[in-house]
């Protein structure tokens, strides 16, 4: 009887819709001969606490976890149940998965260190984002960043291991929950989106290698702030209204940023006469999303220098943050030059 065999391509069945998230990760992992599997693991670890944080999100209207938990954080902002909640899921996955040794959360006033002797990762969280969004089944998001230490394996965590530039990202991603949970990141190969399938509990690649469009006709800006916007920012807003550019604006960074990531766009919280930093922290948002956009063909800065130039001085610092679409940047860029 006739036969043939089957001959199965890895390499094309680990880059095509439909792998799996592990799968794909061992695959990646095969391109880096002297990969030794940690970081393979670290996102292993953070697409797991992903998958219970998706379960608690979709049934939070169910189960009494709505509304404040009685608690302000280091920025004064009142935290949400859910923002406790995906604090400890990810906090908890970090350490048992063994590779992290040191945690900056949104949600912790000091770095969580874990006295973890082989711990080579240090990773800055916004363990729930788009906290506003939360009670009223709007997208909201998870962001993280991920860093190598600085020190010798073992020692003390030190201040020169937490603040380092954006730049020194080894990794950076985010979870979207939204119609459907998406986990997105980059480890400087390009970025890859994955979409959750809850029925078989698999995240499986949905958006191999996103590439931001150039140009966009979306601006995102809360335009709440406009008696307290600066001048050349005022003006950018007016000049996009000018080019018929549509406003869009969630009130979620992480979904903002992976709309406009995907249909061109640009989002824009800057300083403004009442806070000069405007709201997004450096450390566990801006950072995360900047080695994201750049991988996208993107661009992000604060107006003055890029984003993953920023030399952090603190934990939980603000920045302003202009992020998307390269020429929007740039006709931004150059217009804050002109007002200037
Ligand atoms: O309500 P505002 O001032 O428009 O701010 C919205 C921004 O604040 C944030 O909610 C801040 O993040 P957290 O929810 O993680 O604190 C961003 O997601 C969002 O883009
Ligand atoms: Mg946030
Ligand atoms: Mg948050």
């Amino acid at each position: 009887m006739k036969t043939k065999p089957y001959i199965q391509d890895d390499n094309v069945l680990a880059y095509a819709v439909g792998t799996t998230l592990d799968r794909f990760i061992k695959s990646k992992q095969a391109d880096f001969p002297f990969a030794t599997g940690e970081l393979s693991q670290l996102l292993r670890d953070i697409a797991l606490a992903a998958k219970i944080v998706s379960r608690e999100i979709s049934r939070a209207g169910l189960v009494n976890v709505a509304g404040a938990y009685g608690h302000t954080n280091v920025q004064g902002e009142e935290q949400q149940k859910l923002d406790v909640i995906a604090n400890i899921r990810f906090t908890r996955a970090l350490t048992k998965g063994g590779e992290v040794c040191a945690i900056v959360s949104e949600e912790e006033d000091e770095v969580i260190d874990l006295q973890n002797s082989r711990g080579k990762y240090v990773v800055a969280i916004d363990p729930l984002d788009g906290s506003s969004n939360i009670d009223v089944n709007v997208s909201i998001g998870t962001i993280f960043s991920i860093y190598r230490r600085v020190t010798p394996i073992g020692y003390p965590i030190q201040e020169e291991d937490v603040l380092q530039q954006g730049k020194q990202q080894v990794a950076a991603g985010y979870v979207l929950y939204g119609s459907s949970t998406m986990l997105v990141y980059t480890t400087g190969f390009g970025v890859y989106g994955f979409t959750y399938e809850r029925s078989l509990g698999e995240f499986f690649l949905s958006h191999p290698d996103i590439k931001a469009p150039v140009d966009g006709h979306i601006y995102t800006i809360n335009e709440g702030l406009q008696p307290y916007l600066e001048d050349d920012v005022l003006e950018y807003v007016a000049h996009c209204k000018q080019k018929g550019a549509s406003a869009r604006y969630i009130g979620s960074l992480v979904a903002d940023f992976h709309r406009n990531m995907l249909k061109g766009g640009i989002y824009l919280y800057p300083g403004t006469k009442k806070a000069p930093l405007g709201k997004i922290r450096l450390m566990y948002e801006a950072n995360a999303l900047a080695f994201i956009a750049e991988q996208a063909g993107a661009k992000a800065t604060n107006g003055k220098n890029r984003i993953l130039d920023i030399v952090p001085t603190s934990l939980h610092q603000r920045t302003p943050l202009f992020i998307g679409s390269e020429k929007m940047i740039e006709e931004l860029g150059s217009l804050m030059k002109q007002i200037k």
